[in-house]
């Protein structure tokens, strides 16, 4: 069972998915961006104002295949649940929403691009968790500390999530992530409870 937490920057994510972590020894807990040498090139490219779009879709997606051969996948071979800070889904909202269309040949819509990339290799979700909170609040919360965290660009990534959801709303469970966050925690464990709890007692 892989399960996700997904949201914008500051909405309370890590500090759910640190909480789980305590609760729940015996699951298999990562993130992405990962730890490895892919992962420092993605916070390099973070770091990057200027960095070209494409070549940073490219570098998640990097990251991501090794964090799949390295991590997810033997994890779910032995059975276990996984538990994600950021995923796939990262992916389509964020890159989708620094991907203009123009940027891509033959108007392509660029969440579908990266779909589709995507669906030849990865390993979808079985459920995931979005902690939706306002752009504003969230940039806010965020302290603009990349350049992904600011209002404007956030918008446009909750519209990406909001589309994801609708074409698949059995797979995410929305939390209200602007409640206080220890309230925002105690809900993410309740649906964790509920999506694994069986798997993981
Ligand atoms: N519901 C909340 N109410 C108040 N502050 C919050 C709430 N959720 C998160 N924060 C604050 O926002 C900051 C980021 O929290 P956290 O790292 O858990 O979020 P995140 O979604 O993982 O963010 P990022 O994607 O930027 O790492 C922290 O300072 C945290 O205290
Ligand atoms: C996996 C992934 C992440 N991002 C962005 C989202 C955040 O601004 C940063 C780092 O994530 P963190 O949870 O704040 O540590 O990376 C992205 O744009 N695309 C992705 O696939």
């Amino acid at each position: 069972m892989l399960l996700t937490l997904e949201g914008l920057d500051g909405s309370g994510k890590t500090t759910a998915w640190e909480a789980l972590e305590d609760e729940y020894s015996e699951a298999t807990f990562t993130r992405e961006p990962t730890d490895s040498w892919y992962g420092d090139a993605v916070e390099r490219s973070m770091r990057d104002d200027d960095a070209d779009p494409l070549a940073e879709l490219f570098l998640f997606t990097a990251d991501h295949a090794d964090h799949l051969s390295r991590v997810v996948r033997p994890a779910l071979a032995e059975g276990d649940v996984v538990i994600s800070d950021r995923y796939t889904d990262s992916r389509f909202a964020y890159q989708a929403a620094s991907l203009s269309e123009s940027y891509l040949s033959g108007a392509r819509d660029p969440l579908q691009y990266i779909q589709e990339i995507h669906g030849v290799f990865s390993h979808p979700p079985d459920a995931t968790i979005y902690l939706d909170v306002d752009p504003e609040t969230a940039a806010a919360r965020a302290g603009a500390t990349n350049k992904f965290e600011r209002a404007a660009y956030l918008e446009r990534v909750r519209e990406n999530y909001e589309r994801l959801i609708e074409a698949d709303p059995e797979r995410f469970v929305r939390v209200d992530a602007t409640r206080p966050l220890t309230e925002v925690v105690d809900v993410v464990g309740d649906h964790v409870e509920r999506l694994v709890g069986d798997e993981l007692s």
